[in-house]
């Protein structure tokens, strides 16, 4: 089903000394699915965690693992990470060299396929893989860290996917500075799935927290 709001935080901005216990807090506060970046220092300027952290995670919850690898190479982790329980896969348009056998992969691997585009990449780059996407994650910050400020300009990226993707069953997720007041806009422009750092993690105040910006995106949704 692609019409219902998705919430995925993202635990890149839960701490780190306890994974396990956020994400128990964060499923039991009403995450729809659990957003995992990993990052490799290469792809981006940052390291984050690997398929061992997964699998160690893997027990503390039955939503859905949104594993976004910012790694380049990919090809040679996602095996690992399918094993280690992603349920979804997404991998950079940018990280390269073959995006379409990335993709080949992770449906070989029996998991959801995911492409993510950088704030600089065009919508165009998934004109030749929209028949392997079961998701389309568009940056609305560069990738690389949590707590950044929302892109605006990615709204137009985001109108233009939508019109792309037409009635395929594509969802459109977004990532980066996404909170009640920027939920709205990406709902908007046509946005599913968001995922939410900083917006949930800010305070303990969890439930209320993804609770706030799933009402504001489905208030925008029913103004559409
Ligand atoms: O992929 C990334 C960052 O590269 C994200 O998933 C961030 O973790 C989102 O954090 P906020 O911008 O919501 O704080
Ligand atoms: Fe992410």
């Amino acid at each position: 089903m692609t019409h219902e709001i998705i919430i995925a935080p993202s635990i890149l901005s839960s701490d780190f000394a306890k994974l396990g216990e956020e994400v128990r807090a964060v499923d039991t506060a009403g995450a729809d699915w659990i957003h995992v970046d990993v990052m490799d220092g290469h792809f981006v300027p940052n390291i984050t965690i690997g398929p061992d952290v997964v699998k160690a995670l893997r027990p503390h919850s039955k939503k859905p693992f949104d594993v976004h690898l910012m790694i380049a190479p990919c090809d040679a982790y996602l095996g690992a990470f399918a094993e280690a329980g992603a349920d979804m896969i997404t991998v950079h348009a940018e990280a390269g060299p073959h995006l379409d056998r990335s993709l080949q992969i992770i449906k070989g691997l029996g998991k959801r396929a995911g492409v993510s585009l950088t704030p600089s990449t065009p919508e165009t780059a998934l004109e030749y893989v929209l028949d392997k996407l079961d998701h389309v994650l568009v940056m609305t910050v560069n990738p690389g860290f949590g707590g950044q400020t929302f892109i605006p300009a990615q709204l137009h990226k985001i109108r233009a996917i939508r019109e792309m993707i037409g009635s395929r069953p594509i969802r459109i997720e977004v990532d980066g500075g996404i909170n009640a007041d920027t939920a709205p806009l990406v709902v908007e422009a046509g946005a599913n799935t968001l995922v939410a750092g900083s917006a949930v993690f800010k305070d303990r105040e969890y439930a209320g927290n993804i609770e706030a910006i799933r009402a504001a995106a489905l208030r925008a949704r029913a103004a559409a």
